[in-house]
């Protein structure tokens, strides 16, 4: 079973504990998303491969550690998940981005793909897939599956806030795969809404409600 982490470093705690609240408009919402998911980056990037670098201080030659060189994509789920990338990339500048853009059925909850495009070489990167809500988990299944479809191996999902419905059918669906989260919260509603959640991401980001 890959692993499932509940991130609880005060940082993210905090900022969560703000997106939530209702009366925290456009501007601010996007840019409390852009950094939680920039302070989630440096967890969920802790097993990146290093390899030995021999340099030169002003002082002495040595052999010290540098990344791997081993490729990464960040992949959002559109809409919501675009407004995790620029934290992401803050930190990992290298990596390539793929779009997958998924919205869910408002009768079913069923999700809907309507666009996909991932770098070349997906099946040769490591892939951070990334949207701010898992609620019945349907959308991230689906975008696990068309990315292993084209030969993605190594997928991690970082999520903001999760249903515990929605990490038990990722898990379930893709065994394989690291789910990092920074929070696990208590249901779903008869609306397929998390609660306590934040409610519409993908609205409160852009401004659509
Ligand atoms: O786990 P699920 O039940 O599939 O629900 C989660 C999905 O719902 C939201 O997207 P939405 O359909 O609202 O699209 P949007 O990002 O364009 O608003 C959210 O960003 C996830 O992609
Ligand atoms: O609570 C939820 C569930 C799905 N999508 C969202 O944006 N919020
Ligand atoms: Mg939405």
């Amino acid at each position: 079973m890959g692993k499932f982490v509940e991130m609880d470093h005060p940082l993210i705690q905090h900022k969560l504990t703000m997106i939530r609240q209702k009366n925290v408009g456009t501007k601010d919402f996007r840019a409390l998303v852009d950094e939680i998911a920039m302070l989630m980056t440096y967890e969920a990037s802790r097993d990146l491969q290093l390899e030995d670098v021999v340099i030169e201080t002003p002082v002495a030659t040595t052999t010290k550690m540098q990344l791997a060189g081993k490729k990464l994509a960040v992949v959002p789920i559109l809409r919501a998940g675009l407004g995790m990338v620029d934290g992401i990339v803050q930190l990992i500048p290298a990596a390539k981005i793929g779009h997958i853009g998924m919205y869910r059925d408002e009768e079913t909850l069923e999700p809907v793909e309507y666009f996909i495009k991932l770098p070349e070489d997906i099946d040769q990167r490591d892939v951070l897939l990334v949207d701010p809500m898992l609620a019945t988990g349907g959308s991230a299944k689906d975008a696990i599956s068309a990315l292993k479809k084209r030969g993605a191996k190594n997928i991690k999902l970082i999520t903001l806030v999760s249903a515990p419905e929605g990490v038990k059918a990722v898990q379930d669906a893709h065994p394989d795969v690291d789910i990092y989260t920074g929070s696990l919260d208590d249901s779903l509603n008869e609306n397929g809404y998390i609660v306590p959640g934040l409610g519409d991401a993908g609205d409160r980001l852009f401004g659509t409600m």
